[in-house]
């Protein structure tokens, strides 16, 4: 593809060193500017034509409106979700992300949430900061032997999957994309969300937020699961509806759930993040040194690769790409 001219970018958010350096070296001015408001955004973003961000900078159609130059929108991560891509598309924006650079991370944090709530270990550690000393309260199971059910079968939870058994969890899962006997070949088996449900003591979900997966495990759904089951999103929040997650806690339909993610983050919802049995995080799930430098280095490589003309592999042309997220990072722009 031809060159594009990147003069100025504003990077947003907290990212890597790596990323600014890159960039500069590569005669690119950068601004870092953290904690805007919308309004501010608006207002700063018209001097730009290249914008880095994480997943708290909501780029709206107002924004991507208000900004005449904007040529590239680059996401130090992998969840576009917060970013109006059709909007984007609509004004000739590249948007795109770096989708592989914090799946371990992210994986990581999925198994020690479901292995915290098999054990209870946050509330046992807080008891013990109480001056507790409850060994029965703090009763847990074993994974061994146990199902774990994974919704989206992509990066994330292939990886999920493979950590998963190596505590001897029997792992299944679904994906409409992702074809069942490349899943076999990982060890996990496929069937319809109607067969799954049922059969899992926990189930962990790696999917988009999407409209389709918005609401995946609702009332409905968790009426479906076992009693008791346990639920793990490090995903995002509304994949699991979390006024129903509320209730099936309630009525201990839901044994526990392990939150990374919210509809709104901070979370509003302090009923659900204060349920005895919910254990959460601030959004950590690539908050690892690790996973930071890789996705600051690969988003200011892709950018600087398209200041050269070089194929755009990672870019996000269109929503159409969005709901089919196998094709959305290797098309070629
Ligand atoms: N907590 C965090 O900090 C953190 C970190 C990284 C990624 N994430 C989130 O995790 C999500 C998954 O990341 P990934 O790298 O594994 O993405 P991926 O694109 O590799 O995998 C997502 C999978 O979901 C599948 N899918 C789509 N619709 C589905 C549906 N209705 N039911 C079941 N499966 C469906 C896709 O086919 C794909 O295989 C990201 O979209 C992002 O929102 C969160
Ligand atoms: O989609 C992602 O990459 C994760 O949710 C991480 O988001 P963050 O970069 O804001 O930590």
């Amino acid at each position: 593809m031809a060159p594009i001219s990147i003069k100025r970018i504003l990077i947003s958010e907290s990212v890597d060193p790596c990323c600014k350096k890159i960039l500069q070296e590569n005669g690119i001015q950068v601004t870092e500017k953290q904690n805007m408001s919308k309004d501010d955004l608006i207002a700063e973003i018209k001097d730009y034509d290249g914008l880095v961000v994480r997943s708290a900078t909501k780029v709206t159609a107002d924004v991507i409106n208000a900004a005449g130059n904007l040529k590239i929108i680059g996401r130090a991560g992998t969840g576009v979700d917060n970013v109006d891509v059709d909007a984007a598309t609509i004004k000739g924006i590249i948007v795109m992300n770096t989708p592989s650079g914090n799946t371990i991370s992210a994986a990581e944090l999925t198994c020690t949430l479901l292995m915290s709530l098999s054990r209870h270990v946050p509330q046992a550690a807080m008891s013990m900061k109480a001056g507790n000393w409850d060994r029965k309260k703090f009763m847990g199971a074993e994974m061994y032997g146990k199902i774990l059910g994974i919704v989206g079968l992509g990066r994330i939870g292939k990886e999920v999957a493979s950590r998963m058994q190596s505590f001897g969890m029997k792992t299944i899962g679904y994906d409409p994309i992702t074809p069942p006997e490349v899943t076999a070949t990982w060890g996990v088996e496929q069937m319809s969300l109607e067969q799954l449900w049922p059969k899992c003591d926990y189930i962990t979900v790696h999917t988009p937020l999407m409209p389709s997966t918005a609401g995946l495990l609702n009332d409905t759904s968790f009426a479906k699961c076992k009693k008791g089951v346990k639920v793990v999103n490090c995903a995002r929040g509304g994949i699991i509806d979390e006024d129903a997650l509320l209730r099936a806690l309630e009525s201990r339909q839901c044994g526990g759930a392990g939150l990374d993610v919210f509809v709104e983050e901070p979370p509003k919802n302090r009923a659900l993040v204060n349920h005895p049995n919910v254990i959460s995080c601030p959004h950590l799930g690539a908050s690892t040194k690790e996973a930071q430098a890789r996705c600051g280095q690969d988003i200011a490589l892709q950018i600087v690769d398209m200041v050269m003309g070089k194929s755009l592999v990672g870019a996000v042309s269109s929503s159409l790409l969005l709901q089919s997220s196998k094709f959305r990072f290797t098309h070629e722009v």
